[in-house]
């Protein structure tokens, strides 16, 4: 692999003894990683039914290396949540973040979603996760991957670290900053990366990530953590960074710096800093909103809920247009630019209630009072999946589409055929 010359000066700079195994590592195969989704399936559980050639990753328990040739995000467990497709290093960072149950989490630079959605199933549905990203592009690639991995408990916003920050101030428990970066840990599995490398890209992207790490640390409570990280080697973009941010802010100490090199670990590489915050800031007491909406505005979605589920869902409700969102808190986000406010239940349509591909990947099969339940032997499956109807014997209801026990989508059996709701842009062709 032809690397750039200021990169590997600056590395041998660095590394000195150590350059030489750092750069032989570039000619070695890049690895493929995914991490079990536990808010829907538990290790052992996955493990019984895997169909991949796995192995584990020493630094996270439900992580997994996979060969190159299983191909897993083309797989119907994929598209049912079982797992997250990520970086084996990458996975390393959240476990660093010390989730509690319960925690308020900031994912402050989120798309596409690796760390939020390890963050989520960390807190369980429980506690509350904003999971922002500046691109609107990307908050939408964040938005369909929470979907996909049935989380509810999380708000995808799309705003700047200063406009949350002035919003947030000293609210969270947990903040993680996984930095935008020069990407070199990028190199083995996206070369187009390398083009796009320079020591004048490295000082413009410090400077960012210093001014993120700037806003993100008022929104942290005293005693809280931050995680700052980055997929990158050079110290411009690590140490230097940490090192000229505890020398402005002595409120912070280090709590721990790691590096995970790829001629050391079986991963990409990354840097991961621990940082706690030891002062208050204003705590900004975010209002709570009066539920706006009346039962009677949504009365076609409670008859759904009698009709169809075993679970309930009775505050707090939010109209964007016709489509009902729930979410477990009732703040006031008045100017801030929300994506997704909380968990998407479905749409008002006129006298009924259409439930939303969010609400079946958020439902545990227990959860629904029909379900069709298929195996991956099934050709029913590969049917639904390319938004196919397909023949079952039932009276006329909302069925929720299970895939070995687990919630994969709607279906809507009319005269014993099952009329598909696999959402289109997601079909398979
Ligand atoms: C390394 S990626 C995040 C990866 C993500 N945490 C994951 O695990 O999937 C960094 C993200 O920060 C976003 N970003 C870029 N500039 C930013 C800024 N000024 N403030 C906040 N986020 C920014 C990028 O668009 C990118 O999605």
């Amino acid at each position: 692999m032809e690397l750039p010359k200021d990169f590997t000066n600056m590395m041998k700079n660095f590394l000195k003894d150590e350059y030489n195994s750092f750069i032989k590592s570039y000619d070695e195969k890049r690895t493929y990683g995914l991490r079990i989704n536990t808010l829907k399936i538990n290790r052992e559980e996955f493990l019984k039914i895997n169909p991949f050639h796995l192995e584990n990753i020493s630094w996270v328990k439900e992580g997994f290396y996979y060969a190159k040739e299983d191909l897993p995000g083309k797989h119907p467990y994929h598209e049912a949540g079982l797992y997250y497709i990520q970086e084996p290093s990458a996975m390393a960072v959240v476990e660093h973040l010390d989730v509690q149950k319960g925690d308020k989490v900031l994912d402050l630079c989120a798309a596409p979603g690796g760390k939020s959605t390890q963050i989520a199933a960390k807190l369980q549905n429980t506690g509350f996760l904003l999971s922002n990203e500046l691109y609107q592009k990307r908050a939408q690639i964040l938005s369909e991957n929470i979907e996909r991995m049935g989380i509810s408990n999380v708000l995808v916003t799309n705003e700047t670290p200063e406009k949350l920050a002035s919003k947030f101030s000293g609210y969270f428990d947990k903040v993680l900053i996984d930095a935008p970066c020069s990407g070199e840990g990028m190199f083995r599995k996206d070369p187009e990366v390398i083009s796009e490398w320079s020591l004048q890209n490295i000082s413009y992207a410090s400077e960012r990530q210093f001014y993120i790490l700037n806003s993100g640390k008022n929104m942290l409570k005293c005693g809280g953590k931050l995680v700052y990280s980055t997929c990158t080697f050079s110290p411009e973009e690590n140490e230097k960074v940490i090192e000229k941010f505890l020398t402005e802010n002595s409120d912070f100490s280090l709590e721990k710096l790691l590096r995970l090199w790829p001629h050391k670990v079986k991963g990409e590489g990354h840097f991961i800093a621990v940082l706690k915050k030891n002062s208050d800031s204003k705590f900004s007491k975010i209002n709570k909103v009066k539920d706006k909406i009346s039962k009677s505005d949504i009365k076609d979605f409670f008859k759904f809920q009698d009709k169809y589920l075993n679970t309930n869902f009775n505050h707090y409700f939010t109209l964007f247009g016709n489509n009902l969102y729930f979410f477990e808190e009732n703040l006031d986000l008045n100017g801030i630019r929300v994506i997704r406010p909380g968990l998407h239940l479905g749409t008002l349509k006129k006298n009924r209630f259409e439930p939303s591909h969010a609400l079946a990947l958020h439902l545990k099969k227990d959860e629904a009072k029909n379900t069709i339940s298929l195996n991956l032997k099934d050709e029913e499956i590969l049917s639904y999946l390319k938004g196919q109807t397909f023949k079952f014997n039932s009276e006329n209801s909302w069925n929720l589409i299970l895939i070995d026990g687990y919630s994969i989508g709607w279906g809507k059996v009319t005269d014993n055929f099952v009329k598909n709701h696999y959402p289109k842009g997601l079909r398979w062709t």
